[in-house]
This record gives structure tokens, sequence and C-alpha cells, in this order.
């Protein structure tokens, strides 16, 4: 396998630089070649071609971790059900995708580098292929909003409700489509550990160019249809683990490590948990009165907010991951980190300088990390 990265490593330096160009190229040989395909894919493509790009780059990172690989392209192929996604589209895509990488790459591309990326795209199919098998389980859930609270200026929390019976594990996340932005699929984590009344809890802010994550905190409304695709990510509690958790959160990635507690409250009596809560200012912290209350109500957990950007915050200051290590020493924990891509990788290159071996550490990172 090592062999395999390195040849794709090598070969993807020749066009990494220009992989916008790549992408656009193959986009338009795949929706010239098989018009009907152009369906299955956003009306708007800019954030899509971002995503096509990450989730190869990530894929080819983790092939020296199959485990880790196998369920994510598993999880990728049962997600992308939601795009009614048949096998022989794999193959039709692989043919425009090679092309784009080979016309890009130049005189320097060979019948090495051709051979290893067929390999791998053909590895990578057939998982996402097996992944998608899912018995009876529909391409996509029909959910209800049931509440919808703007919690600060740009936050929301709101809930709703799968029609149909959804399972998943606490620190998963879905991807999700309203009727405000239709065919444009995001990624939220679900906020709580599965409850008797199948309702399901997400946090959403609206940033500056986050168009769906936009509509979802100013325009959607109790009543309001939503639909869920199959759960995703592989953050949820080692139960079998004995040793004290750390739950660092940055901003809305508050939402799996909530969802984590939701969990260690059902039967957690012997574990220490710290959560860690960074936000950029601290009228950002929203919840909070909610986590003091189970705070109050079990002694094991305890909570370090800080802020980053307000210089003259009355409270502890900094980048998360410098609180976090500030606390330190961090020998022997669990670690669950979820945030933004940057935030996440600053804290887990600090969780590397401190020598936490990567097997206690776990993180979904929507992007590439
Ligand atoms: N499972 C997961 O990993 C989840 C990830 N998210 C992601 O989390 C992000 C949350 O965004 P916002 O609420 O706008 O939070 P934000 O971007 O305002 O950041 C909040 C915290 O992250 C820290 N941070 C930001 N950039 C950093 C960097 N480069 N290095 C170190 N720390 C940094 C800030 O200092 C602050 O403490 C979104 O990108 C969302 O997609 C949200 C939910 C779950």
């Amino acid at each position: 396998m090592a062999d395999l990265t390195n040849v794709l490593n090598e070969s993807w330096s020749l066009v990494e630089e220009r992989s916008d160009r790549v992408v656009e190229h193959f986009y338009a040989r795949l929706f010239l070649a098989y018009p009907r395909l152009r369906d299955l894919f956003p009306v708007e493509m800019a954030a899509q071609r971002d995503r096509l790009l990450a989730a190869i780059v990530r894929a080819v990172r983790q092939l020296g971790d199959p485990a880790r690989l196998d369920e994510y392209l598993r999880g990728l192929g049962r997600d992308h059900r939601k795009y009614d996604v048949r096998p022989e589209h794999y193959a039709q895509v692989k043919v425009c995708l090679l092309d784009a990488i080979r016309v890009h790459a130049g005189e320097r591309w060979n019948d090495v580098y051709e051979q290893a990326w067929n390999d791998v795209y053909d590895l990578m199919a057939a998982k996402m292929i097996a992944g998608a098998e899912g018995g009876d389980e529909p391409p996509y859930w029909n959910a209800e909003v049931l509440s919808h609270e703007r919690r600060g200026r740009d936050v929301a929390v709101f809930t709703c409700r799968p029609r149909q019976p959804f399972t998943f594990r606490a620190g998963q996340y879905v991807s999700l489509e309203c009727a405000h932005r239709p065919r444009e699929w995001r990624t939220y984590s679900i906020a709580n550990s599965p409850r008797p009344d199948g309702t399901l809890e997400f946090h959403v802010r609206a940033t500056g160019t986050g168009w769906v994550s936009s509509a979802l905190v100013r325009r959607l409304r109790a009543g309001d249809l939503l639909h869920l695709a199959a759960p995703m990510g592989s953050m949820i509690l080692d139960t079998a683990s004995r040793r004290d958790v750390v739950l660092v959160a940055g901003g809305t990635g508050l939402a799996p490590a909530k969802a984590l507690l939701g969990e260690l409250v059902k039967y957690n009596r012997t574990r220490w948990v710290h959560l860690f809560r960074g936000e950029r200012q601290g009228d950002g912290f929203y919840d909070r009165e909610h986590l003091d209350r189970i705070a109050e109500k079990y002694p094991w957990l305890s909570i370090v907010r800080a802020v980053s950007d307000e210089p003259g915050y009355p409270g502890e200051r900094g980048a998360i991951h410098d609180v976090l290590s500030r606390h330190g020493p961090w020998r022997d924990h669990d670690f669950y980190v979820a945030g933004s891509a940057p935030m996440v990788r600053a804290t887990l290159s600090r969780l590397a300088e401190m020598r936490i071996p990567p097997t206690r550490v776990r993180y979904d990172a929507f992007t590439d990390c």
C-alpha cells in the first residue's frame, strides 16, 4: 500500500497546482458524455467541485489505514444513495476523471500512474457500491422540523423527526437538504444521542458563504420538511475504554460533543469528562445554561470555555488547542475533536506534539484534515 500511496502522491503532484482545472475538465467531460448524470449534481456546482477533490485526497491519504478508509467509503456510498447513484455510474466517472488527470499532467504521465489510479479508483468504487447496498433502507429520510430557535446572532438550534425509522450512533453526522436550497446537500452533526421519540437536534451557524446554513438559520420553520441521508462518521464513543474523556469543540463543533455527552449521561459513573469549548466571541456560547445544568448534575463533567478573538474578554482566552494544552498534561485520555478543518488540524497536531497515540483521538472532519 505504501508503494501505491507514493505513486499516487507523485502523480498527483503533477496536477496539484492545476487541480481546479482538472475538476472543471472532469465535469465538462462527464456532462458532455453522459448528460443524464447532470441531474445527480447540484445546480450550483462551486461547492461540489471542492468536495469531490477533498473526498479523493482524503481517501488517498487514508490508504495506509484500511479500516478507517473502508468505513469512510462504505459510509459515503450509503450516503450517496440520496443521489440515486447506480453502480454503472462509477465506471463512467472513472473514464472522465482519469482523462482529466492525464490531460493536465502532461508528458510526465506514464503507464504506472495510469494503473495506480485505475486500481485505487476500482477499490474505492467497490467499497462505495458495497456501502450502498442498504437492504430496505430508503435513499433518504423525510423529516419534519418540530422546533427552530435562534440562539444569538447567527446560530440556530432546530429539531426534526424522521418519518421512517432512522438508526444512528451518538457523534455521527448526516448530509441534509432543505426545500429552500434544493439539491444542495450539506453535512451537519446530530447534536443528541438516540432518543425514544426519535427526534434529532442540529446546530447551525450562518457564515458568509454558506447558503444552505444561512437558509437553515434564517428561513427554516417548524413544519418544514427536510431530507436526511444515511448517517456517517466514526466519532463515536469507545465504550470499552476505561480512560477519561476529553471533548474539544470549536463553534458548532459542539453538536457532536453534546451528543457524546448525552450518551455518557446514560451510563457513565467512572470516567472524568472534560469539555473544552472554543468560540471566537464571548457571546457565541449558545446552550451554555443547558451544559452548566448537566455539569451541576454530573460531577464527572467539567467545562472550560475559551474565547479566541475578543481581546478584552474577562474569561479564559486563546485558541482552543492552546487552552487545552495549558490545562494538561493529558497522558491517559481519549480525545474527541470537532470543529472547522483548521481548528481540527491545529488540535490534532497539538495532540501529536503531546505524544498522544493517534488511536486515542477520534474526529470526523467534513473537509480534508
Ligand atoms: N463533526 C465535526 O467535526 C463538526 C464540525 N463542524 C464544523 O465546525 C465549524 C464551526 O464553525 P463556527 O461555529 O463558525 O466556528 P468558528 O470557525 O467561529 O470557530 C470556533 C472556534 O474554533 C477556533 N478556530 C477557528 N479557526 C481556527 C484555527 N485555524 N486554528 C485553531 N482554532 C481555530 C476558534 O478560535 C474558536 O475557538 C464549521 O466549519 C462546521 O462545519 C460543525 C459540527 C460538527
